[in-house]
């Protein structure tokens, strides 16, 4: 932001140690302590509240306290949105409060795990409060466009049923799976046996608690719901395979599955920007990544996604690459191939 728009002050309000980071990293231009916020409201024009959701409540209640001489939009990036967006209609001129989410994050926490690109092509969700216009917001949207994001008005009650089916409930899924491993198997070992379906399933069991635990206090009783749903559909296919040899119950069941995935892919409504995607087979030796970065980079293609998808750690895996158009993973294809390298189209 600060690169696009020299004019733009970007005060941070952190700990001591985060804030020390944020200066060196020259992403503050003005720190501020937790405690210090009549100093840092006084003279901002958007605040963004990207704390846990029990401390955005706090500070929605200690902002009602101050008196700011000119206006200024609240905003937070709280995973649920309803209580959230109650609690910012209390607040009095001169702030304007409008509740947001960004659909994108990470199980990784502190500035160290920073990732510039990781909102890009995601959706961000903007819950204004009846009749607020467009205009009022506009600061918050610009900045959703210069990260790269597509922007969604919803109501803040549709946001929490929605994000339950498809965030909340799945992170309870996952953590689950991960805290339940059986002794007998850890006992031996055998979970380093996991596959990547196992490992991708349970990689968001690292996320923290300190998040977590307020997103399911203030959305419960959708996360309820929508786990009554999932756990429904697993009872389904657990008994579905009790049935087996008389086994076409399961394979609809896995028709279904193949649908619902897919239908994460397909065009329609609400359908991001479809990619053209490629996995490259990494060599197992130094700078192998790079081998194949800088090529596409000589040829000015522009990636819009990268993963590493590893089967196992410590080995050198596979690179998943995508383009936004069939050309230029067409391209990418060619100049990759002849280097050498094994590519496949996905
Ligand atoms: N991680 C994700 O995937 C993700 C995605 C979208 C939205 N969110 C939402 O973003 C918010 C932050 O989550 P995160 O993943 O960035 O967490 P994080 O732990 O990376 O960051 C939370 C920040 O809040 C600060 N904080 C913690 N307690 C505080 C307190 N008492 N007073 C002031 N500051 C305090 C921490 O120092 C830290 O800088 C949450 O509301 C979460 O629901 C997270
Ligand atoms: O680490 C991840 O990929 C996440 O799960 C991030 C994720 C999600 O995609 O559901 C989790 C909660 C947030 O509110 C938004 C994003």
């Amino acid at each position: 932001l600060k690169q696009a728009k020299s004019d733009v002050i970007i005060r941070a309000v952190s700990s001591p140690k985060t804030l020390l980071r944020a200066k060196e990293m020259q992403i503050a231009d003005e720190t501020f302590g937790y405690d210090e916020v009549e100093k840092w409201v006084e003279g901002s024009d958007l605040i963004l509240l990207c704390t846990p959701i029990s401390v955005i409540l706090s500070t929605l209640e200690k902002l009602s306290q101050c008196t700011p001489t000119h206006p200024i939009l609240v905003s937070d990036i709280g995973s649920t949105k309803a209580e959230i967006c109650k609690a910012g209609a209390k607040l009095q001129k001169p702030f304007r409060f409008v509740g947001s989410h960004p659909m994108a994050g990470s199980e990784k926490h502190s500035l160290e795990f920073n990732d510039p690109s990781i909102f890009e092509n995601a959706y961000w969700f903007v819950c204004p409060p009846a009749g607020m216009k467009k205009s009022e917001y506009a600061a918050l949207s610009e900045i959703i466009e210069f990260v790269g994001a597509t922007q969604i008005v919803f109501p803040p009650e549709h946001h929490d049923q929605t994000v339950a089916w498809v965030s909340h409930m799945p992170q309870m899924a996952s953590t689950s799976l991960a805290a339940n491993i059986p002794h007998r198997l850890l006992d031996q070992g055998y979970q380093h046996f996991a596959g990547r379906a196992f490992r991708d399933m349970t990689r968001i069991a690292a996320s923290s608690w300190a998040m977590w635990k307020d997103i399911a206090d203030t959305n419960r009783a959708e996360i309820l719901r929508a786990m009554d749903e999932y756990i429904a559909g697993l009872k389904a296919t657990r008994d579905a395979i009790e049935k087996i040899p008389h086994d076409e119950e399961l394979h609809q069941i896995f028709l279904a599955g193949n649908d619902g995935r897919a239908s994460l892919f397909a065009p329609g409504k609400n359908a991001s920007n479809s990619f053209f995607q490629l996995t490259v087979q990494l060599k197992d030796e130094p700078g192998t990544i790079l081998a194949i970065l800088k090529p596409l980079a000589a040829a000015k293609l522009n990636i819009r996604d990268i993963e590493l998808m590893k089967v196992r750690e410590n080995i050198a895996g596979t690179l998943l690459l995508a383009f936004k158009t069939e050309e230029q993973a067409h391209q990418a294809r060619d100049i990759l191939r002849a280097e050498n390298f094994e590519v496949m189209e996905r």
